[in-house]
């Protein structure tokens, strides 16, 4: 860990929960942050740009994200901020540090590199986001609460996420799976001792979480990570609820890729069966057990 941000002592607060109904991205705080003469805010802003790190992300950190970033710190979210863990072409991932010494994976969404489009094809048919509009930011920051709200989801359905602690506006904070300096590795990159186990795991949380009421919409072998032989589902920032017009095509698509890894890892296993598993109804209790 790098770059120390300073150490905001305050009380923890209430990560923000799953009230698609109060949602309001356009007043949102950090914007008001960045907008707002505040000399401590302006303190910040000069601290982080002077670091090497926050030059070379100039352009991931514009002063909106920066001000978000100063809201987490304020509101005891995070305590110090560390390297790039992954960077992508609409987000980057960073390690961090939170209140109490604990890792943590900060998600920060680029908003103008984000493709909206594609993202408005999933927020589209999706109740939680109806009359979204097509502000390009609007969309950017409804995506990101909506990927905390399914990480929230998922986890509460017992499916092994990240936990999701805090968002603010295009940045999402959670859990570090794994350490610094031993990360997890990706599904597509570890070598599977025992396939027939992972394949139980994965296709357990496919039902679990479609029980609940979600297709995760891109799941592969890349959005599964590995720790100490645990698997992790990431990235659910498309996921969409099963009510959406597209989420049939969307799991057929999920179970096809997940069935073709494992096939490729020596399994006798398909898409349609896979997909069969993960939408059977669950049995009624039996009237015996009553
Ligand atoms: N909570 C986490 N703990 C550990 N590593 C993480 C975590 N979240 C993300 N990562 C790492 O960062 C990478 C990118 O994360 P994610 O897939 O969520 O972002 P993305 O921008 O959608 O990436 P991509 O475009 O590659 O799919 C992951 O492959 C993983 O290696």
């Amino acid at each position: 860990m790098t770059e120390e941000f300073g150490f905001v002592d305050q009380e923890e607060a209430e990560a923000p929960g799953d009230e698609w109904e109060s949602l309001d991205v356009s007043d949102d705080e950090a914007d008001r942050i960045a907008r707002r003469q505040d000399a401590d805010f302006d303190e910040f802003r000069i601290r982080v740009k002077d670091t090497e790190q926050f030059k070379v992300e100039a352009s991931v950190f514009d002063d909106a994200t920066l001000a978000a970033v100063y809201k987490l710190v304020q509101d005891g979210h995070i305590g110090a901020f560390g390297g790039p863990v992954s960077t992508g072409k609409e987000a980057n991932v960073y390690e961090a540090l939170g209140h109490d010494g604990e890792e943590l994976a900060v998600k920060v969404y680029r908003i103008n590199a984000s493709n909206f489009h594609h993202m408005r094809e999933y927020l589209q048919g999706d109740p939680r986001f109806e009359g979204i509009g097509s502000d390009k930011k609007k969309v950017v920051l409804a995506w990101v609460r909506k990927e905390f709200a399914n990480l929230r989801r998922a986890k509460a359905a017992g499916v092994r996420v990240p936990e999701p602690i805090a968002v603010q506006r295009n940045v999402l904070v959670m859990d570090l799976v794994g350490h610094a300096d031993d990360r997890a590795r990706r599904l597509s990159e570890v070598e599977v001792e025992n396939p027939e186990t992972a394949y139980e795991v994965v296709r357990e949380y496919m039902r679990r979480l479609y029980s609940a009421g979600l297709v995760h919409g891109d799941l592969s072998e890349y959005n599964m990570i590995i720790h100490e032989g645990e698997l992790f589902v990431i990235d659910l920032g498309q996921a969409v609820t099963v009510h959406h017009p597209n989420a049939r095509e969307f799991l057929e698509r999920d179970c096809e890729n997940v069935a073709s890894f494992f096939s490729r890892q020596g399994l006798d296993v398909t898409g349609e069966e896979l997909h069969e598993y993960v939408t059977r109804p669950e049995p009624e209790p039996s009237a015996d057990l009553e």
